[in-house]
């Protein structure tokens, strides 16, 4: 099987492999993901990104976690193939039809309107999602959100104070969330500015999560707590998060190759 082209791209140091597909289908299955994703055997990534033709949109994107799930949305990693693309964008996702646009070092990301509907997070029985009546140790009501993919977020003082790597895969792997779920802890030392650390879904602990700060300040906002322009700082840096007049929240950031290579697939069968 010939050599495939990659590109090694990431947003704040959240990291994928790129594989543009248009005009040379490409279906890894979970194991091939997992191998490509592997940071000592394979390539190595947080996730694993495939970009197609679409029907419907400049580009369809697909994301699959280094677990090898396939998700619904990557913030971080819409801004990557919108960067790639270039120019003004609609990109075709699982979670929903994005719009993007290409700019220096990055992209901005209309990531649509979020969900509250407990059954959209989704949640195993009705709870109220603007504080769900849940604690896991000192971590306690936590909002809820769907980006395209599931979230919750915690208000703490202090989110490094928050020991994420041992609690966070406790609560993903809680049975209250049939499709597991992305955790973030968060503070807002301002109503436009917010810190953010999040254990990912099919992932864990990432430099940054661009649908991990859309959800955050969404729930922030749905509180009353934040304005409708917010800079969320990550591990990683700063995303600027913005509500739209229409309810939409705009995600803008970098987004960069890292490098570009070539991988014979044989060698991960
Ligand atoms: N771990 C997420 C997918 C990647 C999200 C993150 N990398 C982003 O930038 O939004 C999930 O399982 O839903």
């Amino acid at each position: 099987m010939a050599p495939r082209s990659f590109l090694k791209m990431h947003g704040l140091g959240n990291d994928f492999v790129v594989f543009d597909a248009r005009g040379d289908a490409f279906d890894p299955d979970a194991d091939l993901v997992r191998r490509l994703a592997d940071r000592r055997t394979g390539i190595g990534c947080d996730q694993l990104i495939v970009v197609d033709a679409s029907a419907v949109a400049t580009v369809r994107a697909r994301f699959w976690n280094c677990d090898g799930e396939a998700v619904g949305a990557c913030g971080n990693g819409s801004r990557a193939v919108a960067a790639l693309v270039g120019g003004d964008a609609s990109i075709e996702t699982a979670g929903g039809l994005l719009t993007a646009t290409a700019l220096v070092g990055g992209a901005s990301v209309d990531m649509g309107t979020p969900r509250f509907d407990w059954d959209a997070v989704p949640l195993a029985y009705a709870m109220d999602t603007l504080a769900l009546p849940l604690a896991w140790g000192l971590l306690a009501n936590p909002g809820a959100a769907n980006v395209g993919n599931p979230h919750i977020v915690f208000f703490v003082a202090d989110p490094d104070a928050i020991d994420l790597g041992v609690i966070g895969p406790e609560i993903e792997h809680d049975p209250v969330f049939p499709e597991r779920i992305n955790v973030g802890v968060a503070a807002l030392p301002a109503r436009d500015h917010m810190v953010l650390r999040v254990w990912e879904r099919g992932a864990g602990l990432t430099r940054a999560c661009g649908t991990g700060a859309v959800a955050a300040v969404a729930v922030a906002q749905r509180r009353g707590l934040a304005d409708a322009r917010v800079t969320v700082s990550l591990p990683g840096g700063d995303l600027v998060i913005t509500r739209q007049d229409d309810g939409h929240l705009v995600m803008a950031g970098p987004a960069v190759i890292a490098f570009t290579g070539t991988v014979d697939l044989e060698d991960y069968r």
